[in-house]
């Protein structure tokens, strides 16, 4: 049975698509009806998630997380027009998927930054641009170096990715990820495979963008301290064939930073995600 803990009320201030958004009168932003995705032919056929439904609001940011394998990045792909669900159906703002991948009405961010090599930073934000067939003048799109401006890598333009930390790598995935101004942003462990002091400060950097432009963000995470800190909702996902196994509210204050990492109440979030997994 789905557990839901404690309804925050939470709102939003600094939206940059529709003004200051309630959660509670926001739209739908992504619909998952009754959702499952079966990989392989009936002999070795893998039940990867069972039966999920969610829906996220408008402006809200929700992760997902459970244990190794049990099915996140195949939600996400499903959302994303990766994988075609075997059952049910995913709206995004009421249309398919592929549709809202035409209309780059969402982004994806990858664990590992997918970056061209021999291209310089300002080249690789634009590679949207270049070859996914979205025309910079005919859509509200972002100008490159301002998409760089938001992750703070103004003065990176020319560096080639090899010149980049990890960390900064990925700095250049989120912005090119933000250069067609996603109303979804989807991630996948973005920070996974960074070190702890860099994932604290996109943590807080991704905090500051997702205010600034009220994007709907579901990210996925191993990390239950990181989906606290970040998320308005976190959805626990049980062992394979994975369903939703509970929700929890996130009831901490909107501004939050650093400082929060160590605050008794975030532990006490934490200790129930924690209860939540192990009885999945
Ligand atoms: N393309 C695929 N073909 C066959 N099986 C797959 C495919 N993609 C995923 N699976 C299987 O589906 C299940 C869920 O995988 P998924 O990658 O969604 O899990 P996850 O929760 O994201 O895992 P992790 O936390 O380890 O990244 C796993 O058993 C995996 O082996």
């Amino acid at each position: 049975m789905m557990a839901t803990i404690a309804a925050s009320g939470a709102t939003r201030s600094g939206d940059a698509h529709s003004g200051d958004v309630r959660l509670s009168q926001a739209r739908n932003a992504i619909e998952i009806d009754n959702v499952a995705v079966t990989f392989g032919g009936s002999s070795r056929a893998v039940r990867a998630i069972d039966n999920v439904s969610l829906t996220v609001r408008e402006g809200e940011f929700v992760s997902l997380i459970g244990h190794s394998g049990c099915g996140k990045s195949t939600l996400l792909r499903t959302i994303a027009d990766i994988i075609a669900p075997t059952e049910g159906k995913v709206a995004i703002f009421g249309g398919t998927p592929a549709a809202a991948r035409a209309s780059r009405t969402f982004s994806m961010v990858f664990q590992q930054s997918v970056l061209m090599p021999w291209a310089k930073v300002i080249d690789n934000v634009r590679l949207p641009f270049e070859v996914g067939g979205a025309n910079p003048k005919a859509g509200n799109f972002m100008d490159p170096h301002e998409a760089l401006k938001l992750v703070e890598l103004e003065g990176f333009e020319d560096a080639l990715p090899s010149e980049l930390s990890g960390g900064m790598r990925q700095r250049v995935s989120i912005a090119r990820a933000l250069v067609t101004r996603p109303k979804v942003l989807l991630m996948d462990e973005p920070f996974g495979a960074l070190d702890e002091l860099v994932r604290d400060t996109l943590n807080v950097e991704l905090l500051r963008i997702w205010k600034q432009s009220g994007m709907t963000i579901v990210f996925v995470t191993h990390s239950l301290h990181e989906a606290v800190f970040l998320s308005q909702r976190v959805v626990v996902m049980s062992r394979r064939p994975s369903r939703i196994g509970g929700i929890l509210e996130i009831d901490l204050p909107e501004e939050r930073d650093l400082a929060l990492k160590d605050a008794p109440e975030l532990g006490h979030h934490v200790a129930r995600l924690r209860d939540m997994l192990g009885a999945g």
